[in-house]
């Protein structure tokens, strides 16, 4: 799913790992920094959509990462948190360029509040035109196509990374609900306890913190399309609950006391086989056929392997102009081996390995050795090649360390227990939220995690 990507810089662990859980539940990925200098680098590796920081950083301070950002990247939003009181330094970074500023401490509820305002449109930029060139992606565009000027619901399955958003964006804007909302809600990334009262909104007063009433999605996307991503991710009560919208197309917001009539194009998307998933008994079998009316199911990249190129060749252009290089080719040797690869995490990894390639290449022209895929194995570490991997810092390259025994711990615990991701979850003590975060993080490495 695409989404907004935030660059945070926070020397205190314990609030870095808070602010970090809390963005991550919101839906936004997030990089996590500790000091200006590694948000420096972070900032030249890949781009992003709002920079988020400490005032009190070790080495250079929050006022040097603003002037850094402002000097550099003049359209990246900046905003600067500060210590409770301080405010001489909140009205000093306003007018040194920041967005905003927090005094802390603050409540999750004000810090998404204004990075939504300041990364609103965002989005927008972001949704790719589709490419589709194998004959395999053709056939299955153009069904798209013709269910698109149905109202019919669509189920999209294919593997984590495939294209699922994309081509349910694909079908929205094919349809006639183009001029109307298309609202996204990944239900994987919501907390539980709110995934209700997010999908059907509530009235003031329905539950404590309920201090107005809100809509829901449902009824945001009234008259359009909603996208229910990773359906599966939603709890079998609340599935009752939304079969019933499905059935009665009306909603009732929590703590209401009248059903609003819905007009709402329905489309749904999973990676896991649904079939044997209602088998085991994790989702109904009566949404599932409420939902499995036109079902369209991405193949993974590897068996649609004339889309690999063209794919590359749209994206090395789309980094390059962000990443301000003029016009850099894709090499036939470097082309081969891009085709020649499994690409477990699909689509997004390919995206990965393109803007590593990117920085690996310094030239205009991308060869065989600037493409790497696995950064944990031997046979592919990565050489300082380029400048930027001449300075790379130690917090920088102790940060890839972490994060590399990370994958180590959980890929053996994955092994150990036989792929049962439960199982992991208890034993490494994560939520399973997190360990499905954690293993897409992986897959989008280019780690296969079956
Ligand atoms: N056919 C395509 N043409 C161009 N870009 C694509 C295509 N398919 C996927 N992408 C790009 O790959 C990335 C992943 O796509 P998307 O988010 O649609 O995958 P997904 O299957 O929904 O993933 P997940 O299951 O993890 O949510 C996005 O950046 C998207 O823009």
């Amino acid at each position: 799913m695409n989404k907004v990507k935030l660059l945070v810089v926070e020397d205190d662990r314990g609030l870095a790992e808070a602010l970090e859980d809390t963005l991550l539940l919101a839906g936004y990925d997030c990089s996590m920094v500790g000091s200006s200098e590694e948000a420096i680098l972070s900032l030249k590796k890949q781009s992003y959509d709002m920079v988020v920081s400490d005032i009190n950083l070790p080495g250079m301070d929050g006022y040097g990462l603003l002037k850094h950002v402002t000097d550099h990247y003049p359209e990246l939003p900046i905003m600067l948190m500060t210590a409770y009181g301080d405010i001489a330094h909140a009205v000093e970074a306003m007018r040194e360029g920041a967005v905003d500023y927090l005094l802390k401490p603050f409540e999750e509820a004000e810090l998404l509040e204004v990075i939504q305002k300041h990364t609103a449109g965002a989005l927008d930029n972001k949704s790719s035109t589709l490419i589709a060139v194998d004959p395999s992606s053709k056939a299955m565009v153009d069904l798209a196509k013709r269910v698109a000027v149905t109202d019919s619901t669509v189920l999209i399955c294919g593997e984590s990374g495939t294209g699922k958003e994309v081509l349910a964006n694909y079908i929205h804007t094919s349809s006639d609900r183009v001029n109307q909302p298309f609202v996204a809600i990944n239900c994987a990334a919501i907390p539980e306890n709110m995934l209700e009262a997010i999908l059907f909104g509530y009235e003031k007063g329905a539950y404590t913190g309920a201090v107005s009433s809100q809509a829901g999605k449902f009824e945001q996307a009234n008259g359009g399309s909603i996208l229910l991503d990773e359906i599966t991710e939603m709890d079998v009560g609340l599935q009752a609950k939304l079969l019933r919208v499905l059935q009665e197309q009306e909603v009732e917001r929590l703590g209401g006391k009248k059903p609003i009539k819905l007009d709402v194009r329905i489309i749904a998307t999973t990676n896991r086989d649904l079939a044997s998933y209602v088998k085991e008994g994790g989702f109904r079998e009566d949404l599932y056929y409420r939902l499995n009316v036109f079902p369209l199911k991405w193949s993974p990249i590897r068996e649609r392997k004339g889309d690999i190129i063209p794919i590359a060749e749209s994206l090395l252009k789309k980094h390059a102009v962000k990443m301000r290089l003029g016009e850099v080719v894709l090499m036939p040797s470097a082309q081969s081996k891009l085709e020649s690869h499994r690409w477990p995490g699909n689509v997004r990894e390919l995206d990965n390995v393109i803007q590593r390639a990117l920085i690996l290449c310094s030239g205009s022209s991308v060869e065989e050795q600037h493409v790497v895929f696995d950064m944990l194995s031997s046979e592919q570490v990565v050489e300082p090649e380029s400048q930027l991997e001449e300075n790379e810092d130690a917090a920088s390259i102790l940060g890839k360390g972490v994060q590399q025994h990370e994958f180590r711990i959980i890929a053996q615990a994955l092994i150990e227990a036989k792929g049962k991701r439960k199982d992991v979850a208890e034993k490494l003590g994560i939520s399973p939220r997190t360990l499905r975060y954690k293993i897409a993080k992986m897959r989008e490495f280019g780690l296969e995690v079956d």
